[in-house]
């Protein structure tokens, strides 16, 4: 059965144009003008562009003693109420524990997923299985492995750690990820403000300055260029991150930025809320930041210095949050987003001017997409390319509510932000998931999505490498110092 979304205006990375698309199974078989199908779906006035792509989510994640609460089918379901119709998760072995075993783990968890998923693969400590396995996590389709600079005594790795396995990733043709802040720092921080008796959510983010999170983030991106690999910096959330990764670029280094919609729209102000709930239902690490710092991530975007926009989406109750009362440092950090990622830079990004609807495209979706080496299966408006697409009506408007989210928690951290600017439908490998406020989706339609090692960036800066790599000069004995 075969499926035409008409009368819309199709808007990719590059291009805007009218024409339908045609979709037959799971994928894109025609675009052009007047084509007909089985099933009819009327995108008149709206946009139809590449369905989202969260590269950043921890669904079910295990966490400063608890799970964050979506799963993968809450999650799921959630990314496509808003348009996102493909999320990344972060596969997490304990410090230890063998890289296969927890991706066994998690190919468990994803079984009801409600759409297309793939996996980064952690790097929690370091040993010579996890040396062994990488390779092995690398034939199964996972070509990213993330590292926490942060969560001393849990997820921390160290510089050495961290250099080691990103040379591993550099010979095998993958990409390094950071969560970039000084965890030493940080946890010093911690101890002082809990010693000063300041105990409350506000602590969390006077405990992680903008400079720690720009001293991890130039530490991260001078041991990527010693390594000779490609990074990608999470939640980079401050000007000194993002200045680390635009000089870096400046220099003709492959490092990518990745803001998420939470830094671009809230600020530090959450965290003086006076109602304690309020303020650590928004704790998360690295924490919101003021004004400036948003200008600075907005300006990012329109220069092409940050490429992504995510969420990572990581949502724990009232109850899981209420763990840290009289303690901040026990606050699981985390919030959710997913379903409100495209609305709100819709919202805030395309319909202040800030963005170009292709612009929007390029950081939702097809960026990510090409970063992490998924073009153009996903990503794109292409014949033979996989019809995850949304049909996105810009006069469609909401108030976001907890009340009516996909997300299991009690409470949103954009709760009565009005946007302009939602999926009319979501279309998941050619399934309709979302039409309209009708939910459609089916847990398990969801599929792995394997990346291959080597994109095109990877094998450039290993050539680069080569020829640049340091060489023994072969001195005669002529030309060395007498006597020696
Ligand atoms: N960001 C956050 O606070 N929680 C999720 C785990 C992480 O990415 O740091
Ligand atoms: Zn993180």
């Amino acid at each position: 059965m075969s499926k035409v979304i008409k009368g819309g205006t199709i808007v990719t990375a590059d291009l805007t144009y009218e024409a339908d698309i045609l979709v037959e199974g799971d994928k894109i078989v025609e675009i052009g003008k007047n084509l007909s199908g089985d099933e009819v779906l009327d995108a008149t006035g709206c946009y139809v562009m590449p369905g989202g792509i969260d590269p950043h989510v921890h669904l079910e994640m295990p966490f400063m003693g608890t799970h964050s609460a979506d799963g993968f089918e809450s999650g799921t379901r959630a990314g496509l109420a808003g348009g996102t119709t493909m999320v990344v998760d972060f596969c997490l072995p304990n410090p230890g524990q063998s890289l296969l075993e927890a991706l066994a783990i998690w190919q468990q968890k994803s079984g009801l997923a409600c759409s297309d998923y793939s996996y980064h693969m952690a790097i929690t400590s370091w040993n010579e299985q996890v040396f062994n396995e990488m390779s092995e996590v690398v034939d199964r389709g996972i070509n990213t492995f993330k590292h926490f600079m942060a969560y001393k005594g849990a997820l921390m790795v160290d510089d050495d750690e961290m250099f080691a396995s990103f040379q591993r990733c550099a010979a095998l043709g993958a990409m390094p990820l950071v969560h970039a802040e000084n965890g030493d720092v940080v946890a010093t921080m911690q101890q002082k403000l809990l010693a000063e008796g300041n105990n409350g959510p506000e602590a969390h983010a006077y405990s992680r300055p903008p400079e720690v999170e720009g001293e991890a983030a130039n530490r991260a991106v001078m041991i990527a260029d010693m390594a000779g690999v490609p990074l990608y910096i999470v939640h980079a959330s401050c000007e000194q991150a993002h200045e680390a990764i635009r000089r870096a670029r400046q220099k003709g280094m492959r490092v990518f930025g990745e803001p998420l919609i939470q830094h671009l729209t809230l600020d530090d102000s959450e965290y003086r809320n006076p109602d304690w709930d309020h303020a650590a239902q928004r704790v998360m690490s690295p924490p919101f930041r003021n004004k400036q710092h948003q200008d600075s991530l907005w300006a990012g975007l329109q220069s092409g210095s940050l490429q992504v926009v995510a969420t990572d989406h990581c949502a724990f109750t009232i109850e899981q949050k209420r763990f840290g009362i009289g303690d901040f440092t026990k606050i699981p950090n985390g919030t959710g987003g997913l379903e409100d990622r495209m609305p709100m830079l819709w919202t805030y990004g395309v319909r202040t001017g800030r963005l170009t609807m292709n612009e929007f495209v390029a950081v939702t979706s097809t960026n990510i997409a090409k970063i992490l080496n998924m073009y153009p299966r996903k990503g794109a408006i292409l014949e033979g390319a996989d019809a995850d697409l949304v049909v996105w009506d810009p006069n469609r408007s909401k108030t976001i509510t907890s009340k009516s989210q996909q997300s299991v928690i009690e409470y949103n951290v954009f709760e009565g932000k009005e946007v302009v600017g939602l999926p009319r439908f979501t279309l998941t490998r050619g399934r309709v998931a979302i039409e309209e406020s009708t939910i459609k989706t089916e847990p398990g339609v969801g599929e792995f999505i394997g990346r291959d090692a080597y994109p095109a960036v990877n094998k450039a800066l290993s050539q680069w490498k080569e020829i640049t790599a340091p060489r023994k000069v072969e001195r005669k004995a002529e030309n060395m110092p007498a006597g020696v």
